[in-house]
């Protein structure tokens, strides 16, 4: 297993290009299953997420072309040769259910591995059950798969009222409708930016939607959907991170392709911070104004608010920051867990419940610290570069799911930090 050596650094200076959002590009990968046409997808990213889903689609019967330069995905689901997503795939990625909603809308049956807990909570898919079964679905759990069937005649449109906020059961839900006959009404719906771009994409296609980055997404049935192309909305939660390194370091950053509105509310932290964010013609460039960084609080939200795959990357920030703050993680139970390696690392946080309060110190100490999930990885080295010495991540297989090129990006404005092979 790889490791993550990172030294204290002095200011940032450079551009770093941002790719596409993982958390778009596998809602919009399983689309692929609504129609027999080909759809290809321009922008998508290089990650470990990205081949266990063309792994999980591949098992499924649709042909996905290796990720070729240019970050061209091509997919085809001309026949499904099975309608089963096998446990030993979906326990590797939870978004793997993704594939339920449009198997079932395109030929009225799936079986889908139920997919687990996982580190940061125990993340249940009863909404996404709940939705299907609305549209008519029938439902059976057993053997840890839902094994889920259309009876007559396919799905039907409903309204659905989501009792809280839910990306990936709006998204499964909204892919499902394109297919159902007669009207969808998504009450509640998620508004991320990687749901219109799922709604943008699915238009494309020939759906008929309206509504997506509202909270009421409405959604009328087609018979067929065809193919398309589409290029992946930018990764926001990866341009927020890299946005992070010269607020921790200092220096002067361009994040190529990136947009405010795609994160207004950390934007606003920042300036509340005194790290200044400029739009620009070609991204977004982020500098620290002149002393120490200023303690904030935090509350995550769903979009638009601050972004719980912020969190611990922002808590890498207010660990060097003047001032005490508190970080509330309102989205998932047990999200603290980089708090006790960044401790390691010199840091002093206190975590209760779902409240961490920080208090900044003014230097971290490099430490040798342990991964335990994507976000906590990148915060760890994020704190690395605001550490005096010398800082060891290992278990990174975790960043390898979110961030392409970490490395070559970070050396790129500066960053000392290289990936070795683990002793
Ligand atoms: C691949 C992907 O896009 N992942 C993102 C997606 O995850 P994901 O789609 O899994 O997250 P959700 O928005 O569904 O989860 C929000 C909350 O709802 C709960 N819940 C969800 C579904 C359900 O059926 N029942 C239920 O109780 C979850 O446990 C969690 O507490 O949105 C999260 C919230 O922005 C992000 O952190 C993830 O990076
Ligand atoms: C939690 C995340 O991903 P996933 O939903 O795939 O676990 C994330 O991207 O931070």
């Amino acid at each position: 297993m790889d490791q993550i050596i990172v030294h204290g650094n002095g200011p940032l200076r450079g551009e770093i290009p941002i790719a596409g959002a993982k958390n778009a590009c596998l809602a919009l990968m399983p689309a692929t299953l609504l129609t027999d046409q080909p759809l290809t997808l321009t922008n998508a990213p290089r990650l470990s997420d990205i081949r266990t889903m063309t792994a999980l689609l591949q098992s499924l019967g649709a042909e996905v072309a290796p990720l070729q330069e240019g970050q061209v995905l091509a997919l085809s689901s001309h026949d499904l040769t099975s309608h089963r997503a096998d446990y030993d795939i979906v326990r590797k990625m939870r978004a793997s259910i993704l594939v339920l909603g449009p198997m079932l809308a395109r030929d009225g049956r799936a079986e889908v591995s139920l997919p687990g807990g996982c580190a940061i909570g125990a993340r249940p898919v009863d909404l996404h059950l709940k939705a299907l079964e609305a549209m008519g679905a029938e439902l059976d759990l057993r053997d840890g798969y839902v094994h889920a069937k259309a009876p007559h005649g396919g799905l039907r449109g409903a309204v659905v009222d989501f009792p809280i906020v839910s990306v990936g059961a709006t998204e499964n839900a909204l892919m499902a409708a394109t297919l159902a006959r007669g009207t969808t009404v998504l009450k509640n719906a998620a508004r991320e930016p990687e749901i219109v771009d799922l709604a943008e994409c699915l238009r494309r296609m020939g759906a008929q939607i309206e509504g997506e980055g509202t909270g009421t997404i409405t959604i009328q049935g087609v018979d067929a959907l065809h193919g398309a192309t589409h290029p992946v909305v930018t990764d926001r939660i990866e341009l927020g991170t890299y946005m992070l390194a010269p607020a921790i370091c200092g220096g002067e950053v361009e994040c190529l392709g990136g947009r405010i509105e795609l994160l207004s509310a950390f934007c606003e932290k920042l300036d509340e911070a005194g790290i200044s964010v400029e739009q620009t013609a070609r991204g977004i460039k982020v500098g620290r104004r002149n002393g120490r960084v200023r303690a904030v609080d935090v509350t995550t939200e769903p979009f638009p608010g601050f972004p719980t795959d912020l969190q611990a990357q922002f808590m890498a920030l207010m660990c060097v920051a003047e001032g005490s703050c508190v970080l509330e993680e309102t989205i998932f139970e047990n999200r603290f867990m980089h708090a006790p390696e960044l401790t390691r690392m010199g840091a002093r946080i206190e975590v209760h419940g779902g409240h961490a309060t920080v208090t900044g110190v003014e230097k971290l100490r490099g430490a040798p610290v342990m991964a335990t999930d994507l976000r906590a990885s990148v915060s760890l080295i994020l704190a690395g570069l605001a550490a005096e010495g010398r800082t060891t991540v290992s278990r990174v297989y975790h960043l390898d799911r979110g961030y392409e090129h970490v490395v070559r990006k970070l050396r790129g404005v500066g960053a000392r930090i290289e990936r070795i092979k683990e002793e």
